[in-house]
């Protein structure tokens, strides 16, 4: 079948990266059976870190070795009313994961050229340029061409409140504090625009010469569309990181920083480096130019610099210089202590949606370099959303954790369809090297926006296009209708790009009948309060924000209300009409692949995928008209509450059913609600010999799937492990084996 043919009748399951790669194998092959009983065909695209890799460079590959461009063509399909797209969470690469990617791929006998960390040549600024594009968060927002609709589930929500996870307690005592910047930082130097008409931009910088470089020849934009520039002072912001690194020693509490460096893929790497730079500053002092003449950059984090310096002469003494910091600076937060994993190892290791909740739902602790939990100084630089954390830290502090077999919902409505806002940065931050200003220059040669910038700083602009944002006030819209709950716009009038964004809301919400509804905006840090009152009233509140609070909220409250963000329903209704239901709003879990190739056990939690697939088999259904497809999907709706009522999710020690378990489970409860059905009398009876023989079997086959547990298994590769070896250690039940395959015989 080719690809276009296939992307008009098929749903695409994409083959993405680490634990949700790993349930794949165990799962789809399910899928793909039970779908094509219904006429429902299920294909995959790799859109892995090591599949787009290979994609990249086909041009320099031999023949055998090349693939195409999986995400280039999903990214067409996304735009498309075809698109029926399941897409898992997947990695979203830092430069120490993508070097590690490509030395795997290497030692598989790819001939692909190093990642190039200095530039000399043009080939080499081809290589940096293809890497550049697969690094940081490089998939979601080619796919996202909608906006984000995640919310959990009624069912979801009433098997919380029955199993509620644990949650660590609050003392008022704690002394666990947000910091952030007051001046000088992305908030507070925003500018904002409203194109009038299409046109086409120019981002130019200008030295104190008055010399003019051009960072960015042409930036197209459409009338309507909000454009923002805004810079980050990093003589201010190396000034309040110390100052926050003095203040965690005095206080004795544990210093951490959390950044996106994925998804603000050239600003938080660079503000990353500095706070390696600023938390070991006799370090810097010394060898500083020794690492920058070797290439070594802190943007990396430690653990790459520390390996790197191993073989410069002088390797040892930086070495012992960091150790020396580690002893003179405050207590650093970790993230494995065990292993000796700070805080500042690895950019990609501390990522601010998911490391925030996890630490206010372990009693405002992080783990210290002794092993132990404590109070921790949580450094956010940006001051744009950083309040948000603050708040539901001053409200567990003064009335204690939340309570997840009581606490309300928060729902999210998000907007990020078309790169809208720091999603469409990436080509548009950059580094200043030399004084002067930087500005945003119109077809006509105006100046629309205009900072002074210093070298060192960094500057960047967004856009936000008009379609997109209309199209997020009528998801707000239809989901305040749907539920009758307050539906808040967190949106601050006091930040330019907000201020144009109100404008906006305010001028679409009289399209759409809001009679009735609770409709508000409130600023994010009010709007937090808000929803946090009504969270312990056991009331729910609809958050509709812009993409980075996107991120930030549906893990914050997911992970307070159900302990992880998997359990979430993430729907992106596409713009162009098709459909893209995301598994969840986690990510791709590295810790859960370290502990199956360790002792051959997965808990991943593949909820979020049973409950995109009943989504998409909905959608499928609809676009198509056929009916089995809506068969599918209710069967299957009603086979994951079954489940939930079972809790049937993988426990997290060996001895349990893990991921290949629970999808035992859910097979066992989709084949029975397929039998018992009489919507489609044909499909019952292909299901019914199935439902009998895994019943029948439970037993035998849950002997056999934990009976393997307990020791090292060998996938073959981590960035691409080897589909045979993969699969036979996620599929080790010949019972369940050969009774899947004999629906296709039946
Ligand atoms: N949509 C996407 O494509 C996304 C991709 N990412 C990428 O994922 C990678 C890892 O990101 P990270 O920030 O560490 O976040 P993760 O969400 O991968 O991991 C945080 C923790 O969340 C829990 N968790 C997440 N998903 C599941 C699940 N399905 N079942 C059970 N537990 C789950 C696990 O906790 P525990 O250990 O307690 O079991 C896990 O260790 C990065 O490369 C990041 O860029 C991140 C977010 C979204
Ligand atoms: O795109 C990414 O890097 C991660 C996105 C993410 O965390 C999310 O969508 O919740
Ligand atoms: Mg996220």
């Amino acid at each position: 079948m080719s690809s276009e043919s296939a992307s008009t009748t098929a749903i695409i399951y994409t083959h993405t990266d680490e634990a949700p790669l790993l349930a794949t194998y165990s799962l789809l092959p399910i899928i793909q059976a039970y779908a094509a009983q219904a006429g429902v065909p299920v294909e995959t695209r790799d859109i892995s870190l090591a599949g787009r890799i290979i994609a990249a460079f086909a041009d320099r590959l031999p023949e055998e070795q090349r693939t195409p461009d999986a995400l280039a063509e999903l990214g067409a399909l996304a735009k498309t009313p075809q698109a029926n797209i399941i897409k898992l969470p997947n990695v979203s690469a830092s430069i120490p994961q993508l070097k590690a990617a490509v030395a795997e791929l290497q030692a598989l006998g790819y001939a692909l050229p190093a990642y190039p960390d200095e530039v000399s040549s043009d080939e080499d600024r081809d290589t940096r340029a293809r890497y550049d594009k697969i690094k940081g968060s490089a998939v979601n927002p080619v796919l996202r061409e909608g906006n984000s609709d995640r919310r959990a589930p009624e069912s979801v929500k009433r098997y919380a409140r029955n199993h509620p996870h644990s949650m660590g307690a609050w003392s008022p005592d704690s002394r666990t504090q947000v910091a952030t910047m007051t001046d000088g930082d992305f908030r507070h130097s925003e500018k904002s625009v409203v194109i009038a008409a299409d046109d086409t931009l120019r981002i130019e910088h200008v030295d104190e010469d008055g010399t003019v470089t051009v960072l960015k020849e042409s930036v197209p934009v459409l009338a309507g569309e909000v454009v923002d520039s805004t810079r980050m002072d990093v003589a201010k912001l190396r000034a309040f990181l110390t100052e926050q690194i003095a203040r965690a020693k005095a206080d004795d509490v544990l210093f951490s920083v959390h950044l996106k460096a994925t998804m603000m893929k050239v600003s938080d790497p660079i503000i990353f480096g500095h706070v390696v730079r600023a938390f070991f500053p006799a370090l810097f002092e010394e060898y500083g130019e020794v690492l920058a003449d070797a290439g070594i950059s802190p943007n990396n984090g430690l653990a790459g610099l520390l390996a790197a310096a191993v073989t410069l002469p002088r390797g040892a003494d930086v070495e012992q210089a960091v150790i020396a910091g580690l002893a003179a600076g405050p207590r650093l937060a970790m993230v494995d202590s065990d292993r000796g994993i700070t805080n500042l190892h690895v950019p990609s290791d501390v990522i601010v949606d998911a490391s925030m909740p996890a630490m206010i739902r372990t009693s405002g602790h992080m783990w210290g370099p002794d092993g132990q939990e404590g109070d921790t100084l949580a450094v956010i630089p940006d001051s744009s959303y950083a309040g948000i954390y603050q708040a539901v830290i001053d409200d567990c502090r003064e009335h204690g954790a939340y309570d997840p077999a009581t606490m309300g919902s928060v729902s999210n409505v998000g907007l990020m369809a078309q790169a809208a806002e720091e999603y469409g940065s990436h080509d548009k931050t950059f580094e200043i090297t030399a004084p002067g200003s930087v500005r945003v220059v119109n077809g006509a040669g105006e100046t629309l926006l205009e900072h002074d910038v210093d070298a060192g700083d960094i500057w960047r602009a967004c856009q936000t296009k008009d379609v997109p944002i209309r199209d997020w006030v009528r998801l707000a819209v239809s989901r305040a209708r749907a539920t009758g709950d307050p539906t808040v716009f967190w949106l601050d009038e006091t930040r330019a790009h907000d201020a144009n964004l109100i404008a906006k809301v305010n001028a679409y919400l009289p399209e759409h009948d809001t009679a009735g509804l609770d409709i508000r905006i409130m600023s994010p840090v009010e709007a937090t309060k808000l929803s946090v009152e009504r969270i312990r009233q056991g009331l729910n509140t609809i958050s509709v924000t812009g993409n980075v609070l996107r991120d930030y909220n549906t893990d914050l409250f997911p992970i307070l209300e159900l302990g992880t963000s998997a359990k979430m329903l993430s729907v992106v209704p596409l713009i162009n009409g098709g459909g893209m239901f995301e598994t969840g709003a986690g990510g791709s879990a590295p810790k859960h692949v370290q502990q199956l190739v360790k002792e051959n056990y997965l808990r991943w939690d593949s909820l979020g995928e049973f409950l995109a697939l009943a989504e998409s088999f909905k959608h499928y259904s609809e676009a198509t008209g056929n009916a089995r497809a809506k068969v599918l999907a209710d069967t299957l709706d009603r086979a994951t509450g079954t489940f939930l009522n079972e809790n049937r999710s993988p426990a997290r020690k060996v001895g349990s059913i893990d991921n290949r378990g629970s999808h035992f489970y859910l097979a066992l409860y989709w084949a029975q609600e397929l039998a018992r059905q009489s919507d489609d009398a044909e499909l019952a009876a292909a299901f019914e010999p199935l439902a009998k023989t895994l019943a029948e079997n439970e037993q035998a086959i849950t002997a056999e799937l934990i009976g393997v547990q307990g020791s090292p298994v060998d996938i073959g590769g981590y960035y691409r492990p080897d589909p045979e070896k993969t699969t036979a250690v996620m599929r080790p039940s010949q019972t369940f084996n050969d009774a899947i395959a004999s629906l296709a015989a039946g």
